[in-house]
């Protein structure tokens, strides 16, 4: 693939990072290329590196599905994803940053459904994004949801010979959550990939283990679909607090640390269903241009 003059830039939000293609004026990787095109830059030592590819696209939805600007995310193994929390801020911070759309109110088409961002700018700069992560939608992918505790801890997931309890959560991309003693003792790289591939999830999943120091505070590690290892997952953390919230073992309001620093969690009631908000960072660390 013939890069050359290709410009990115490279940003991140705590640590989970993303080459960004601007394709808000023109289509600069054609369709049937981008799987290969995110492969190829998001290896590590030949290329960019990255756990992922962020698209800014044009709107193309229709009515209640149309929104200011649309949001594409392709994980390092070139899988395309519904939505990805971090990225959401590096897009969000890009377009403000750039005046693509300035506006501290932006509603961002993925395929997890339009997502509102709202930006905290100082001096022409975004600061802070507080991003309405939408309601844990059921049934998307007939991937098991939050189901029941009783329900679902007896049907626990048997991986490599042993069960595991773990509630699942679809917040537009699906999450393994399992509550654990303490992450430290966590074998990630033997747990994450077998989890993530197992059989009960033909979409695959994103897998996070959770230790509670108390009902508004956790750590968690990720192990994510298509990516691997990272130091932040924002669906990953908004799945964990919602899964915790359903489970009664957390409050709405939750301070999560990952490995790459901490978001902020807002779970809200809605017609029913649990949604929430993630509120946290993301950084411009350089623009660059392919040779
Ligand atoms: N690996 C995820 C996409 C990236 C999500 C993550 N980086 C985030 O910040 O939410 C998936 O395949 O669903």
């Amino acid at each position: 693939m013939n890069l050359e003059g290709l410009k990115f830039s490279k940003m991140h939000g705590l640590g989970n990072d993303y080459v960004v293609i601007d394709e808000s004026k023109e289509e600069l990787i054609a369709e049937n290329e981008k799987t290969d095109f995110s492969i190829e830059v998001c290896t590590k030592g030949f290329s960019i590196g990255a756990d992922g590819v962020i698209f800014i696209t044009p709107s193309s939805g229709e009515g209640e599905e149309k929104g200011d600007i649309r949001f594409r995310i392709f994980n390092a193994d070139g899988s395309e994803a519904e939505m990805c929390g971090n990225g959401i801020r590096c897009f969000s911070k890009f377009i403000y940053d750039y005046n693509i759309i300035k506006k501290d109110i932006i509603k961002v088409e993925t395929l997890g459904g339009i997502k509102t961002v709202e930006i905290t700018a100082e001096n022409g700069l975004s600061k802070l994004f507080r991003v309405d992560m939408g309601l844990s939608t059921f049934k998307t992918k007939n991937i098991p949801m939050i189901a029941e505790v009783d329900e679902f801890l007896e049907k626990d997931l048997i991986v490599n010979g042993e069960a595991i309890a773990m509630t699942t959560v679809n917040v537009g991309n699906p999450h393994a959550v399992i509550f654990t003693e303490n992450t430290e003792d966590i074998d990630l790289d033997n747990y994450g990939p077998a989890i993530e591939n197992h059989e009960a999830f033909p979409e695959r999943i994103n897998v996070h283990f959770v230790e509670i120091i108390s009902k508004n505070e956790i750590v968690m590690l990720t192990w994510e679909r298509g990516a691997g290892y990272t130091h932040a997952c924002g669906t990953g953390a908004t799945s964990c607090v919602l899964a915790g919230n359903k489970l009664g073992v957390l409050d709405n309001k939750v301070l999560v640390h990952l490995p790459g620093g901490d978001l902020e969690i807002e779970v809200y009631e809605k017609e029913n269903e649990l949604g929430a908000f993630m509120k946290g960072d993301a950084k411009l660390v350089f623009n660059g241009e392919m040779i």
